[in-house]
């Protein structure tokens, strides 16, 4: 069964909604630049709504260990996904934190999804995303999807996800297209950038579960 991970929640909500609809990991984002961020403490009391059998996924950019450290224990984190490093610091969080590793790769051409077999032993999980354009504020939650032809023929030989510009409406074809084992959506379940909605949450699963 095709995973589903709700990336960028901040409310509790919508948290529930996501947890409710059968999300298997919901994504906490600890990116001051972001309109997804959440705090310590409000990352505590999200998780603390959380059942075990959902994994809570925290979100960061270059963040230093003091802060890895701390969201993980705020956010009772099972995961954490990296973006912006290269194997080596991947493999060094996951030495250093004791905790599993999903690396980003940004992807926009084959080139992108070639740097794949570097991670392997080095992170858990590639998650492969839009590359954001240049300038961008963010790197990932920019609701852009990647030409998905980029993975035809690729030999995944470890786990890895889907994410950019998913929705309800083309989730279903890029998990026909793609084989993708995970699936992981932020803008593609807004209203607004930020603003999750509980509807399009459910929808987004439901079009998963009934491919
Ligand atoms: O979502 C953010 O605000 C964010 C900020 C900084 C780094 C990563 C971020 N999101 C990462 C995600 O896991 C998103 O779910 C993924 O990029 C897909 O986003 P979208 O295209 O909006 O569905």
């Amino acid at each position: 069964m095709t995973q589903v991970k709700i990336c960028g929640l901040s409310e509790p909500a919508t948290l529930d909604a996501a947890v409710a609809a059968g999300a298997d990991y919901v994504g906490f984002v600890f990116f001051a630049k972001s309109p997804r961020n959440v705090s310590l403490e409000q990352a505590a009391a999200l998780a603390a709504r959380v059942p075990d059998r959902v994994g809570r996924v925290g979100v960061f950019v270059d963040a230093d260990e003091a802060l890895l450290g701390g969201a993980i224990h705020a956010g009772r984190l099972t995961a954490i996904q990296l973006h912006g490093a290269d194997p080596a610091q991947a493999a060094a969080a996951r030495r250093r934190l004791g905790i599993e590793v999903w690396a980003a790769l940004p992807v926009a051409t084959r080139a992108d999804i070639e740097r794949a077999g570097a991670f392997r032993g080095a992170a858990d999980r590639l998650l492969f995303d839009a590359k954001a354009p240049k300038g961008a504020d963010l790197p990932g939650g920019n609701a852009l999807r990647f030409d998905w032809r980029l993975l035809d023929g690729v030999a995944m030989t470890m786990p890895w996800g889907l994410a950019g510009g998913l929705d309800a409406g083309n989730v279903a074809e890029a998990c026909r297209a793609t084989g993708a084992p995970l699936v992981d959506v932020s803008s593609g379940v807004e209203d607004a950038p930020g603003i999750k909605s509980a509807d399009r949450i459910r929808a987004f699963v439901k079009a998963v579960r009934e491919r």
